[in-house]
């Protein structure tokens, strides 16, 4: 198996408030795969996407753990550092694509600029530029002249995929890259990803509420609930052998979810523990049908095959 080119290990953050966001979460991407996260909102599948590019809302505080992006800890290096790695060895997608640009300058101009570090002329970057433009489906001269806002929410998010992918990073993460566009736009952003992960070779980290979008795009897929990564599968043991009784939950609420790919996540019953009080032992116990006595206790990380993990008191090692 390769190496990890990112790996999270045991990270705790906090925001104010004591709100316990990510508690103790272990998570592995290997080059060139595309891992999922999935599950319910508010579970913390935004902050560990912006955990991992180092990317803090300001109030976050990292409480324990760190992120080694190709063995080098990004918790401990500079803001200059982490920037510099930004862009060349790992990118960042956001559901609004306007985030990834400044509204007054021409898509042209800020593909240049964002290879400030880059070796060439702005000649060799522009065409660069373009190239990339073409990667991802668009009109290269056409968009390189356009403002943001003068491009639509599909072709915006093309370009802001561009954007992320110009340096040709060794991770792209993707927070709900398709959740603001139409059934028919998704479906070709994942297509487009897909394709792009193939010809740039970088592994891709997504967050989506849409089982669909995991189905059609992931290789392997973390499962979040009350900021733990609760299960962690390839996409097709996940789909057919789900051992988590919360991923039992999430998957048996609507299993067309899984053919079509409008499905959301849907809702179970009973609502996330509070995050600025979780229980001591297993978060999920209150709202699990299986749960009994023993899982007032933390429950066991469980390896009961070697690409599966779960943390469960009821899953048999
Ligand atoms: N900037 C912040 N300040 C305070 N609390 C926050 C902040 N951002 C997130 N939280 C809280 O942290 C927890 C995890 O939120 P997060 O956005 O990571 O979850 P999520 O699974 O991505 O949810 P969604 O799918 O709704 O985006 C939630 O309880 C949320 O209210």
């Amino acid at each position: 198996m390769s190496e990890a080119v990112l790996n999270v290990e045991d990270l705790a953050l906090s925001y104010p408030g004591g709100v316990q966001a990510l508690r103790g979460v272990s998570l592995q991407v290997r080059p060139g795969e595309v891992l999922g996260i999935a599950g319910e909102s508010g579970c913390g599948k935004s902050t560990l996407a912006s955990a991992m590019i180092s990317l803090l809302s300001s109030g976050a505080e990292i409480t324990g753990g760190a992120v080694y992006l190709r063995g080098e800890n990004l918790m401990a290096l500079s803001e200059r550092d982490r920037r510099r790695l930004r862009g060349r060895e790992i990118a960042m997608v956001f559901q609004d694509p306007l985030t990834a640009f400044n509204p007054v300058l021409r898509i042209g101009e800020q593909l240049v600029d964002f290879q400030v570090n880059a070796e060439g002329s702005s000649r060799e970057k522009r065409r660069r530029a373009a190239a990339m433009l073409s990667k991802v489906g668009l009109e290269p001269d056409l968009a390189l002249s356009r403002f943001p806002h003068e491009l639509s929410g599909g072709m915006r998010q093309r370009a802001a995929i561009a954007a992320a992918l110009l340096m040709r990073p060794a991770v792209l993460i993707a927070d709900e890259p398709t959740t603001a566009l139409d059934v028919t736009m998704e479906a070709q952003i994942i297509h487009l990803l897909r394709e792009l992960q193939a010809e740039v070779g970088c592994a891709i980290v997504i967050v989506t509420h849409h089982l669909g979008v995991i189905a059609e795009l992931c290789d392997r897929v973390a499962v979040m609930y009350a900021g733990e990564v609760v299960e962690v599968a390839p996409v097709d043991d996940l789909y057919h052998d789900p051992l988590h009784p919360y991923t039992r939950a999430l998957l048996s609420c609507d299993p067309s979810a899984l053919v079509e790919h409008t499905g959301h996540l849907p809702t179970i019953g009973g609502r996330l523990p509070d995050l600025a009080d979780p229980p001591p032992g297993c978060a999920f116990a209150p709202r699990c049908p299986l749960a009994s006595e023993s899982c007032a206790t933390p429950p066991p990380r469980v390896r009961p095959a070697p690409a599966r993990e779960v943390l469960c008191h009821k899953v048999a090692p």
